[in-house]
């Protein structure tokens, strides 16, 4: 919770004595590379940067529906790659694009063209079958008169002799860990084990393309925080690009590479997720940033991580991997205008001021920050700028007291 009463710099050294790392990894990178690296094509350690995936796939959308006071308005060129979260508040028309995309729903004036291959134009309408796109709902939807095995396979089974097959059963199964589960049926699987079969089926239609239309939103914590590392390696050893809709902002900022902002029926921006991060829209939902670090060195229990030229400490994780996303909450970056010395905050960065955002308390102010060309920002009270006198293109010292790690 923010404390609206005091100022971000007054608290800071109450802040600093009961400092604590937050961090958290998403299943075990090292086994979960593992597991799948042999039988599926492997891009190495991507679950951070995934830097090694095939090109972008640009998806071209042009459409106007209109339903009652709502309108589907686009115009926009979305550029696919890893996985691109779709975010916005309900009702904005997240599902009604996903259902556009997929040919679900079929819209007279709708032209949709995904790479070089047009799904819809004028008359012409490609149906969803025939698109190669994988989809999973909120809930799983499999037969549940089938085990998992034939679940698996149902689709599967009767693709088109034409159809070239780039995931294998054996390849999916091992990827998502489904092997424990081939001879259960759906009913006695738990939430998150139904969605990884969810998963594994749409992987088997052999899709260009993942719509995940909030796959985690009927699962608790628990069964999300499980789920995450799956769908990381899917984008990671698989290369198919997903589009993500999701309410949660803390799930999108773990797995996502790309945000889409949706509001009114229009795709308000979309960029990069750090930068995107930035925007006021999404401040409500608490401000954050996310970093992309290296691994450095690994001793005494402390993880050292770079960022540009720079160093960040923090307790090292059971296992190591060579790239990492960090989160960092805007309310848990303090500023200061000189270095502090004498002070438990270990990770002191030198960054550089480039605007000024309003918070969702009137109080408050976000500050963007340039870390070594990332974003990063902080929240601070209105007062705390005015009294150190904080501007734009100033170079000052940010204490980052907690992050979390994926
Ligand atoms: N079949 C339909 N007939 C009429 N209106 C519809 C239909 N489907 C959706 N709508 C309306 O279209 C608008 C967008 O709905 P949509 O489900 O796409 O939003 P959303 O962003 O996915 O919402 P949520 O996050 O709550 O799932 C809403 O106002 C909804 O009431």
């Amino acid at each position: 919770m923010t404390d609206h009463s005091l100022s971000r710099t007054d608290v800071k050294l109450s802040f600093w004595h009961r400092l604590s790392w937050r961090w958290q990894r998403f299943g075990n990178t090292s086994s979960a590379n593992s597991a799948a690296a042999s039988t599926v094509i492997s891009t190495g350690q991507c679950s951070t940067h995934r830097q090694n995936q095939p090109e972008a796939v640009t998806l071209r959308l042009h459409c106007t529906v209109k339903r009652g006071d709502f309108c589907l308005q686009l115009n926009d060129t979305l550029p696919l790659k890893g996985i691109t979260a779709l975010f916005g508040r309900s009702g904005c028309g997240k599902t009604s694009l996903l259902r556009a995309i997929a040919g679900l729903d079929r819209h007279a004036s709708a032209h949709i063209r995904f790479g070089s291959t047009s799904w819809q134009q004028d008359s012409y309408f490609l149906p969803v079958h025939q698109r190669r796109i994988g989809m999973v709902f909120q809930e799983s939807s499999l037969l549940p008169h089938l085990s998992v095995q034939q679940n698996l396979l149902y689709g599967y089974q009767r693709l088109s002799a034409r159809q070239p097959i780039s995931l294998k059963p054996e390849q999916v199964i091992a990827l998502l860990e489904l092997t424990p589960l081939l001879s259960q049926r759906p009913e006695q699987l738990s939430g998150g084990q139904r969605q990884r079969v969810a998963l594994g089926r749409a992987l088997l239609s052999q899709p260009q393309l993942l719509l995940l239309d909030e796959p985690l939103a009927s699962l608790d914590q628990q069964s999300r925080n499980d789920i995450l590392p799956f769908l990381q390696r899917i984008a990671c050893e698989t290369g198919i690009p997903m589009l993500l809709v999701s309410h949660q902002l803390d799930d999108v900022v773990k797995l996502a590479d790309q945000l889409v902002l949706m509001q009114h029926g229009r795709i308000h921006s979309q960029g990069p997720l750090p930068q995107q991060l930035l925007r006021p829209e999404l401040a409500a939902s608490g401000a954050l940033s996310l970093l992309h670090a290296s691994y450095s060195a690994s001793k005494a229990h402390l993880l050292t991580l770079s960022i540009g030229q720079q160093q960040l400490q923090l307790p090292a994780p059971q296992f190591t991997q060579p790239n990492y996303r960090l989160r960092i909450q805007a309310r848990d970056v303090a500023l200061s205008t000189k270095p502090i010395q004498d002070s438990s905050v270990s990770n002191q960065l030198t960054v550089t001021i480039t605007g000024f955002h309003p918070a969702p308390h009137p109080a408050e102010t976000l500050v963007q920050l340039d870390l070594a060309g990332q974003p990063l920002q902080a929240l601070l009270t209105q007062q705390s700028v005015e009294r150190l006198g904080l501007q734009v293109g100033q170079q000052v010292y940010a204490q980052i007291k907690a992050v979390a790690l994926d």
